[in-house]
């Protein structure tokens, strides 16, 4: 464990005085992980506290696991705080996959216990070869170097920090190690499906680059280091340059700036604002933003069309007019919900600029854009709203009613039109009229005075 020591002292994982909580899940790894850290808690004065979750996914299993790990720790004399989080219910919810869940659950379970703590450290039992595993798995999908820079061995987390002594070892030195303490961890035999990715890596790719060189976890979690190292650079760097011209409206999550500024730059700037500007807009960069999308961006810096347009993910839109290069989301006009109270005679504008119009008339007027109808005291106020969910309306020739997405679909009117397209109904929520689509069946000869309604584009 000579190489853990140094590892820790070079990264400064630790300091004395502090309190580390450690995730184990019983497998080998954090087990090893507890170990050591008991081992080396007196020396460095740590209060040291297990946390354990039980996913809730492999049967008795998972649950078995965590009562592995309270039983190992009673024996070591260390606190332990388990959690039973439910991933089946909230991967379902989220729409999102059973490893993200149950990795969203557990962090969050981390942090609260961090938090309730205020411990110093979270130490998870990450090794080596996950490192190599990661950045080889990153390599095969992304162009990216700060991508493909791994696991850091610190980062921030919560009140304190995520800490990996481990990395400076490799599974065969943990599985020795566990050997040596007579610990027996558990197995999760889905380590062993070579059909999961990582696994696939695990099982038939390290072992081939370790024939070459048996301590690639070494050699790997070096070049980690060093791409992590020039990536800070290169983002503080972006950073500073981007101070000084780029105008960012975060509140309206929109940005600007003059794209011959921005091309002065050395191209692996230019990458790296080009990143920072998109982290500025999404809360979340979208999983559909590929290398395209930056392709496609710099052929719009380049090209000499003085005004392009490029869609990206979630509605952001890449706008270049002359030297001018804006970013910003496209509110589709169904974003804009609206609901108005139409008087008689009134006139009410819509989001999209048309107008609509009520007033008295003697006259019957029946075109695509207007609509007379005989309206009693009871029938008012009128009002003006887009559609929504469950919306149906009856008109000239059909059977009973139909739902307005149906209409919609059956007219093919675009997606983005049908949340704005006007709906008029009267003081009972009946549906009047959808201006140029149809109009509800009124009695001939009815009671009240007639009134017409004009759409005015
Ligand atoms: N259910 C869990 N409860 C607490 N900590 C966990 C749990 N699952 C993972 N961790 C922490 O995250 C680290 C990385 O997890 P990962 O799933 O990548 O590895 P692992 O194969 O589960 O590791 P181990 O050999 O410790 O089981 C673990 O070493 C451990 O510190």
């Amino acid at each position: 464990m000579k190489a853990v020591k140094a590892f820790i002292q070079k990264h400064q994982l630790l300091k004395k005085g502090s309190t580390v909580l450690v995730g184990v899940s019983g497998g080998p790894d954090s087990m090893a992980l507890l170990h050591y850290l008991v081992s080396i808690g007196k020396d460095w004065e740590l209060e040291l506290v297990a946390l354990t979750v039980d996913h809730q996914l492999r049967g008795d299993e998972s649950a078995a696991d965590a009562d592995y790990v309270e039983s190992r720790c009673q024996d070591w004399g260390i606190r332990c705080e388990r959690a039973s989080v439910d991933v089946k219910s909230y991967k379902k919810e989220r729409g999102i996959g059973t490893q993200t869940a149950a990795r969203e659950l557990r962090y969050r379970f981390f942090q609260k216990q961090m938090e309730l703590y205020k411990a110093d450290y979270l130490a998870l039992g990450h090794h080596g070869d996950d490192q190599a595993e990661t950045m080889l798995m990153q390599f095969t999908r992304s162009a990216d170097p700060s991508a493909v820079a791994g696991i850091p061995a610190k980062r921030p987390f919560a009140c304190g920090h995520i800490i990996r002594p481990f990395l400076a070892i490799d599974r065969e030195m943990i599985e020795s190690y566990c050997r040596t303490e007579s610990i027996i961890p558990r197995l999760d035999p889905s380590n062993e499906d070579t059909g999961y990715t990582r696994n696939y890596f695990r099982k038939l790719v390290i072992p081939l680059l370790k024939e070459k060189n048996p301590n690639i976890h070494v050699t790997m979690q070096n070049m980690s280091e060093r791409m992590q190292e020039n990536a800070s650079f290169l983002r503080e760097a972006a950073e500073e340059r981007l101070l000084k011209f780029l105008e960012l409206d975060k509140k309206n999550a929109s940005a600007s700036f003059p794209s011959s500024v921005f091309q002065a730059c050395p191209i692996a700037l230019q990458r790296q604002m080009y990143q920072l500007i998109l982290n500025y807009l999404y809360k979340k960069q979208p999983d559909q933003l590929s290398y395209l999308h930056e392709t496609e961006f710099f052929k719009l810096l380049e090209g000499n069309r003085s005004n392009a347009l490029l869609d990206f993910p979630n509605g952001l839109q890449v706008k270049k007019s002359y030297d001018r290069i804006s970013l910003s989301f496209n509110k589709k006009e169904g974003d804009q919900s609206f609901e108005f109270r139409l008087e008689v005679p009134g006139r009410v504008q819509l989001p999209n600029g048309a107008f609509i119009e009520a007033f008295l008339s003697d006259q019957a007027v029946q075109d695509t854009y207007s609509f007379s109808l005989q309206v009693t005291s009871a029938m008012l106020p009128f009002t003006i709203r887009n559609r929504r969910a469950g919306d149906r309306m009856n008109w000239q020739g059909l059977n009973g009613s139909r739902k307005l997405k149906d209409l919609f679909i059956d007219e093919k009117i675009p997606r983005e039109k049908r949340d704005c397209w006007p709906v008029i109904t009267d003081a009972s929520g009946r549906i009047l009229w959808l201006p140029g689509l149809r109009k509800a069946v009124m009695p001939a000869e009815g009671e009240g005075n007639m009134v017409c309604l004009k759409y005015i584009d």
